[in-house]
């Protein structure tokens, strides 16, 4: 389908209007999957073609500025996006151009088709002739679908640009009744509330399988397939952990100005594209008990904003009743009795109390304000999904090293499988709380072991651990491994490593890594996404490899 352009003045100065724009490379608003907003129109009724649509054209007065080139961060959300525009524009772009020297003008108003949704959850949609070959990043908007945009950022062989109207909505793809959010398309938080939730999966497996194109740098034959990505059992009411965040305008403290008028307490999270907060009442996403309580919290914070000097952020933690320290001993009969069959869900606001979460038939307890899986509801098949395949060899592996093991989440679940188990955690705090847990489910002392360090100080302590029988499980951060963890693998040679990660990008590097660096004595066995994150873009990743 053709496209056509029009190209609209910039948009008017008005109350709330987009603050300075970022620098390049830097991301806006709690989410950093590019960068949009939706203005006033509700996404409902921008399925509808809105009078400015059918005005005349005019053209933006604003001139094009060549961009300044700031070099992009590896494998960030932009490196991502810079990577989908350059598979996008191959078939376009006949020679060389100027990557940075945008053809639209900020302010542009433009008509499009989308190409693709990009792994960092916009839309892609090519600039159509005679402009040269240029993409244009949109929120909220679905493969083939006709839509208006209008930017208001560019950055490398992109326009980023804010949904202004849906004017041929997918069949295919867009089912508006699906939406639970009212505040869907302004919120950061979710991208795919509008689309049923397998072909949310399904485009979750394409972005692992794009991860590995992109970033393994390994020949298409070494990697599979990526396996249909497993579902979350809850896709709504599955977040266990919300931080909404409120601001206090400094201008206004300050100076005193309106000082009269009541507060516009705003407290939610970021919008979509602006450096502001959206006042939230409800999170669909999010545990029963965090909405309840979050009403209550909200007007705690309005009658005492008075008092607030600057911003916060509060926090909302699921956490299963759990028994008085002193009425019980960790790891005792009586706390069994006091916890079977007693699920009352309540909802934790102190950084420092404890939460208590099950996962099958294990116990786990940590600080609120320390790493946990946010999604408890898909945790016990990710944990099967990693024994399973750790359990899939003819020789069974007898020894675990649980690498970034946080407060013990892979190494209790799979302890009962072999004889020595071996963690490694940068917190110290986590640590203590993995000992705690292997107590709290009495495991033997003598059989895990955990350790405070970073990640490759651990091949110190395992020197006794045969390599031929032993399983790694790696769980990093975002940014992955560092390169001394992954030397110290490689020379330890474990039976076969799990490589779970948030960020599939980062882990086919790392898995690029490991078979060129050994040349192939490890195979990458499978590839799979998990949807720790229903109803966003995100989408959690496990690769099995094994010595061959
Ligand atoms: C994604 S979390 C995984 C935690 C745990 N596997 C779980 O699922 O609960 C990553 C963990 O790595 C830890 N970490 C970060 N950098 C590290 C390093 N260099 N060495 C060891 N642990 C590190 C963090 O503290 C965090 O607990």
């Amino acid at each position: 389908m053709q496209a056509s352009i029009h190209e609209r003045s910039p948009t008017p100065d008005r109350p709330g209007k987009r603050p300075r724009l970022e620098k390049e490379g830097e991301s806006i608003g709690a989410d950093s999957l590019g960068a949009s907003h939706l203005d006033s129109i509700d996404i409902e009724n921008a399925l509808t073609v809105t009078a400015s649509a059918q005005q005349k054209p005019k053209q933006s007065k604003k001139k094009t500025r060549k961009i300044k080139h700031v070099a992009i961060e590896p494998y960030s959300s932009d490196d991502v996006l810079y990577h989908d525009i350059i598979a996008l524009l191959k078939k376009e772009r006949k020679e060389p151009e100027d990557e940075w020297d945008s053809p639209v003008p900020i302010g542009t108003e433009i008509e499009l088709t989308v190409s693709e949704l990009s792994s960092t959850g916009d839309s892609l949609s090519i600039l159509p002739a005679p402009y040269r070959p240029w993409t244009v990043a949109v929120p909220f908007a679905l493969p083939g679908e006709r839509i208006r945009a209008r930017v208001f950022r560019h950055a490398r062989l992109v326009s980023y640009a804010d949904l202004v109207g849906v004017e041929s909505p997918s069949d295919e793809l867009r089912d508006m009744s699906l939406v639970k959010c009212q505040y869907f398309g302004k919120c950061a938080g979710c991208q795919y509330q509008m689309m049923s939730y397998e072909d949310q999966l399904k485009f979750k497996k394409k972005v692992v399988d794009k991860a590995y194109e992109n970033f393994s740098e390994l020949l298409p034959e070494l990697v599979p397939s990526a396996l249909p990505t497993i579902a979350s059992p809850k896709n709504y009411g599955y977040r266990t952990k919300i931080t909404p965040h409120f601001d206090v305008p400094p201008k206004r403290r300050k100076t005193g100005e309106n000082a009269d008028k009541p507060w516009d307490v705003r407290i939610g999270f970021g919008e979509k594209g602006r450096r502001a907060v959206l006042d939230i009442e409800e999170c669909p996403i999010a545990t029963e008990v965090l909405n309840e309580a979050l009403g209550p919290i909200r007007e705690d914070v309005k009658r005492r904003f008075d008092t607030y000097k600057k911003g916060a952020t509060l926090l909302l933690r699921d956490s299963l009743v759990r028994p008085k320290p002193d009425e019980v001993e960790a790891g005792s009969e009586a706390m069994e009795s006091l916890t079977e069959g007693f699920e009352k869900h309540v909802c934790i606001t102190d950084y420092h109390a404890l939460i208590r979460e099950r996962v099958g038939d294990f116990l786990f307890e940590y600080p609120a304000g320390s790493f946990f899986q946010n999604n408890n509801s898909v945790l016990e098949p990710l944990t099967a999904y990693v024994r399973e395949a750790v359990l899939a060899t003819e020789t069974l592996p007898t020894h675990l090293v649980d690498a970034y093991c946080g407060s013990g989440l892979f190494s209790i679940t799979l302890s009962p499988h072999f004889s020595r188990v071996a963690g490694v955690e940068i917190s110290k705090e986590s640590i203590e709380y993995a000992k705690h847990n292997a107590k709290l489910n009495k495991i033997p002392e003598d059989k895990c072991t955990f350790h405070a360090g970073k990640a490759e100080a651990i091949f110190d302590s395992v020197k006794d651990f045969p390599a031929a029988q032993t399983v790694i499980v790696v769980d990093p951060p975002r940014k992955g491994c560092d390169l001394a963890f992954l030397n110290q693998l490689i020379s330890f040679g474990p039976a076969a490593v799990v490589y779970v990660s948030c960020n599939v990008h980062t882990q086919a590097r790392d898995v690029g890594i490991i078979l060129k660096e050994t040349e192939n004595k490890y195979k990458l066995e499978s590839l799979r996404g998990f949807d720790l994150f229903p109803q966003t873009a995100h989408v959690e990743s496990v690769a099995i490899l094994r010595k061959l």
